[in-house]
Parts: C-alpha cells; sequence; structure tokens
C-alpha cells in the first residue's frame, strides 16, 4: 500500500521561508486527509514542495509504489486552455507519461472519470467556454483519470456550488475506500473536512501546528487561534459533529 511521510521539510521562494520543519504520521493508502489553515498559510506551497517543483530541506517519503508517476495534482488555479474540448483535456492528462497510443481503456477511463462528475455531457464543448465551476470539475477529472496513488487537490470545491460539492467529495471518499488511494485535499470548509476527511493537518504561517484525526484536531480553541471565529462543534440530530460559527474575533 501506499504511503507518503513528511520528515523535516520545509520551502522557500526565493530567500522568503514559506514552509519550516513540517513533520508528518506515515499516511496511507485508503486515507482522505484534510489540509487545512487560513489564507496564505502554506497550503498549495506544502503540494508543490510534495510534487518536488520547489525545493527545501526536508524528505518527502512515498513508499509501496511500483508506479512510474504515482501521484496526480489538481492545483488550485485552472486555466482554461480554450484550443481543447473537455474531452481531449482529460484524454491528455490521462496520457501524460503513458504510451502515445490511445488504448481503449485510456478512452474507459475517461468516460469513467467524466461520468462520475456527472459532466459527460461537457466532453464536446472547448473548455475557454466553460464556466468556473464546470472548469474546476474537468481539472478534477484531469486529476482522476491518471488513477494515481495518491491524489491531491487544492481547493477542489471552491468554485462548485453544494450538490457539485457534496458529490465530488463523495466521489474522493469512495476513490479512498475502494480503490485505496491516499488523497490529500485542500479546504477552507472546516464542515467539509469533519465529514469527509480522516485525518487532518492544518498549516498556519508555514507550520504544522496540528496533525491528527480531524474530530480531534477541530475544535473551538484551534477555531479562534488559527482562524479567528468563535465557534462550537455539536452533533446534528443524526449524531454527526457540525459547526456553529458564532462571530469573527
Ligand atoms: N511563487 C511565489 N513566489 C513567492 N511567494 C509565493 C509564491 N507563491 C506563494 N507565495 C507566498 O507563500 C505564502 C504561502 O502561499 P500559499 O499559496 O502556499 O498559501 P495557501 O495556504 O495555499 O493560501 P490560500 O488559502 O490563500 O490559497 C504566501 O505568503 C504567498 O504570498
Amino acid at each position: 500500500m501506499v504511503t507518503l511521510q513528511l520528515t523535516r521539510v520545509s520551502a522557500r521562494y526565493g530567500r522568503r521561508a514559506i514552509l519550516e520543519d513540517i513533520t508528518t504520521p506515515s499516511f496511507q493508502g485508503g486515507q482522505v486527509v484534510a489540509l487545512l489553515g487560513p489564507n496564505a498559510a502554506g497550503k498549495s506551497t506544502l503540494f508543490r514542495r510534495i510534487l518536488g517543483l520547489i525545493k527545501g530541506d526536508g524528505n518527502v517519503a512515498i513508499n509501496g509504489t511500483s508506479a512510474e508517476r504515482p501521484v496526480a495534482y489538481m492545483p488550485q488555479d485552472t486555466g482554461a486552455k480554450a484550443v481543447l474540448t473537455v474531452y481531449e483535456s482529460v484524454l491528455l492528462a490521462r496520457m501524460q507519461g503513458r504510451s502515445l497510443k490511445v488504448q481503449p481503456e485510456d478512452l474507459a477511463q475517461v468516460d469513467r472519470a467524466l461520468e462520475e462528475l456527472n459532466i459527460t455531457s461537457l466532453g464536446e464543448r472547448d473548455i475557454g467556454d466553460l464556466s468556473g465551476g464546470q472548469r474546476q470539475l474537468v481539472s478534477a477529472a484531469q486529476a482522476l483519470v491518471q488513477e494515481p496513488e495518491i491524489l491531491m487537490l487544492d481547493e477542489p470545491t471552491s468554485a462548485l456550488d453544494l450538490n457539485r460539492q457534496i458529490n465530488l467529495l463523495t466521489v474522493l471518499r469512495r476513490l479512498a475506500d475502494e480503490r485505496q488511494m491516499l488523497i490529500l485535499v485542500a479546504l477552507h470548509d472546516l464542515g467539509h473536512a469533519l465529514r469527509f476527511t480522516d485525518a487532518s493537518m492544518v498549516l498556519e504561517n508555514g507550520r504544522l501546528i496540528a496533525c491528527g484525526p480531524t474530530a480531534e484536531v477541530i475544535t473551538p480553541e484551534l477555531l479562534r487561534q488559527v482562524y479567528k471565529v468563535a465557534a462550537r462543534i455539536e452533533p446534528c440530530s443524526k449524531g454527526r459533529p457540525q459547526l456553529i460559527v458564532e462571530e469573527a474575533v
């Protein structure tokens, strides 16, 4: 099973240190891990550091995989490539690092990714003509179709309506449960984190200030300290923890 562990990881842009001394437990396939923290805490930078797009001290250990490219990444900004249709762009993402010849299995995987995200009907549209939320789902499909062992998504629900937010997170949860993928997802919605993730990492000013089971990490104290809100967490009538925000402090 695939595992990911960070040991004393840091990252800098130029001379400016962004991430410092980040050490995590060994995360493994089957887990959905939330990456939390306020704006500019360093979440996107941590993804880029794990991918090797930026350098720094410390060690990013990915083990238990024989795949050449075990990690797929859905970045925060979903730039429009107007010359491609949705279907072509998802197929292109699938073919990166594979043989150049498209096999029936590749087309089947593109169909499956589009179906899972309910965007089959967009297949022949030009990407440049899509709405922000539609583009975000296409970007998610581009990551899913690679069938990675580790999938990292940077705020994948930020442009989606409620139905599509829940659908995408349900798909991610199922990929972890059924295909033993390890999923790292940056989220601003802590209610989604409470509902869909097993563990959470909380970044503040480039440091990991909390890491563990999500229900233990998201506390009123953390919300006050890191997110600067007064909030309660109470079970709903079905017993699920709900976040109730009183005010910004
Ligand atoms: N290419 C870059 N060059 C220099 N500084 C950068 C660069 N990208 C990000 N930063 C800085 O690094 C810090 C962390 O940014 P990052 O994008 O990782 O935060 P984030 O937690 O993902 O924020 P958000 O929730 O707003 O998306 C910020 O202070 C940002 O200004």
